[in-house]
């Protein structure tokens, strides 16, 4: 790739072969600094109060579990070389597909609101311990929340800016520094807490369901939206998809499994439960540690939503054809600055961060179905590149732009999970409202999509 090259923006464009740049190593290092962040900690955090046994279940076996669908998108975005919207084109139809954008360019400008803030808390506790200011809650605590949130929210902004090939470098140092960081981090608080004590710890009466977590892990992890936008910059199937796979459940499984240790260590201490705790950051600045703890949140932080703005970025373009890529990148950098101070007109934290898992999760999870459903099960595995990058006409344009199974099964998906989640709740508490909404729309689709419209001949395609 030439210098010239490496700062291209591609946009919607396909990315050839030749044009690709990230190797297995690059892959694993995104997503694994994408998934050590501080909401991985905190939610390890809420995590805590379904036992240490639940926690360590869940990061070593169901997290990578359902992640695995995820990959299989990273797969689809790596075999032709295209962005998570222009996945989605066969499922949704070519215009169609901008809902996706509209949806990733949404939550994923949302959750750098969620990451800094909680950096910030943190922050303003490595503040205090070496300025003696006041940290998150006391009086006079908002000029340190906002210094934290504006020294992540800047430094993120410029690189998502800078776009692919300045993640990648990013991600190279972030990675690194993370994995030393995090192993004296985890050294930290292993020797702090008791094991024993924190594996027996039980809560009599959690407020929350296993049913209730499993939906907010689904919001959690499957709103890695970016995954296609940049598994097509990946050179072998083996780095878009196993390499992102094993990046994002190492990096998220240890980061929440540290955050549940520190919850349930200071629960065995207080007797109550708050995820708020989960922050090792603010034990290693009382230790006199406040350099590795600065330096763990800002690496952190930024490292995961550098990814997440390019993605967001990307849904962007995808909805509003008269954009370029940098005027998109643009945008989200000014917008995401404004956001990340949303939380700050909240009472609560954990309020706003279960509310926005609760809704982001239901526009991603029958999203994926139907995309993996289309392209497994329909269309055994083969689609068109020429059409699928066409912007009008072709086989995934159909005669109005829109695939009218896939938008039908994608509400019937949507309305499924929220009324479980929201009105019948009790039943959502054993069920899930994740499980029906994929069976729902992955069912809805299968029966509704007219093969014979959307097939092509096997010349024209191209298979897996
Ligand atoms: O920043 C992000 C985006 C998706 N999922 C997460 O857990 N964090």
């Amino acid at each position: 790739m030439s210098n010239s090259d490496a700062h291209k923006e591609y946009g919607l464009s396909k990315i050839a072969p030749h044009e690709r740049s990230y190797g297995f190593v690059d892959t694993v290092w995104l997503w694994f600094g994408s998934g050590v962040n501080t909401g991985s900690w905190f939610f390890g955090g809420m995590a805590a109060a379904l036992g240490m046994m639940f926690v360590l279940q869940y990061s070593v076996l169901w997290l990578p579990l359902m992640m695995i669908p995820w990959a299989a998108v990273a797969y689809i975005g790596y075999r032709y070389g295209a962005s998570t919207a222009v996945v989605a084109r066969p499922s949704l139809g070519t215009k169609g597909s901008r809902l996706t954008g509209i949806a990733q360019f949404l939550v994923l400008i949302g959750w750098p609101s969620v990451n800094s803030f909680i950096a910030a808390i943190s922050l303003s506790h490595v503040f205090g311990a070496a300025f003696d200011w006041p940290v998150f809650g006391q009086p006079g605590s908002t000029g340190p929340m906002v210094l934290g949130i504006l020294l992540t929210a800047v430094a993120q902004g410029v690189i998502a800016f800078l776009g692919h090939e300045a993640i990648r470098y990013l991600e190279r140092i972030a990675g690194f520094l993370l994995l030393v960081l995090g192993g004296w981090v985890t050294y930290i608080v292993l020797s702090k807490w008791n094991l024993e004590q924190i594996m027996a710890f039980q809560v009599q009466n959690p407020t929350h369901s296993v049913a209730f977590f499993i939906d907010l892990a689904f919001g959690f992890s499957w709103t890695w939206a970016q995954v296609a936008d940049f598994s097509r910059f990946a050179k072998t199937g083996r780095a878009a998809t196993v390499g992102s796979w094993l990046g994002l459940n190492i990096g998220q499984g240890w980061f929440m499994l540290i955050g549940a240790i520190g919850t349930i260590g200071v629960a065995l201490q207080t007797g109550s439960i708050d995820p708020n705790n989960s922050d090792p950051s603010s034990t290693l600045a009382t230790l006199g540690l406040g350099m590795v703890s600065f330096l763990v949140l800002i690496f952190a932080t930024v490292s995961t939503n550098v990814s997440v703005l390019y993605g967001s970025g990307m849904g962007l373009l995808s909805a509003f054809k008269g954009l370029t890529p940098k005027k998109a990148l643009a945008i989200i950098v000014v917008l995401q600055l404004a956001l990340c101070f949303v939380p700050m007109a909240f009472d609560s934290f954990l309020h706003y961060f279960e509310t926005f898992l609760g809704v982001i999760g239901g526009l991603f999870i029958p999203l994926w179905t139907i995309i993996l459903m289309d392209y497994f099960g329909v269309r055994g595995k083969r689609l068109s590149d020429a059409d699928l990058f066409a912007e009008a006409g072709g086989a995934y344009y159909g005669s109005t732009g829109w695939n009218a199974a896939g938008i039908t099964s994608l509400v019937l998906g949507f309305a499924v999970y929220f009324v479980l989640a929201h009105v019948f709740k009790d039943v959502a508490a054993q069920t899930t409202a994740s499980i029906p909404a994929i069976l729902v729309s992955g069912l809805a689709y299968a029966l509704l999509v007219k093969k014979p419209a959307v097939a092509l001949s096997a010349s024209f395609e191209r298979g897996a």
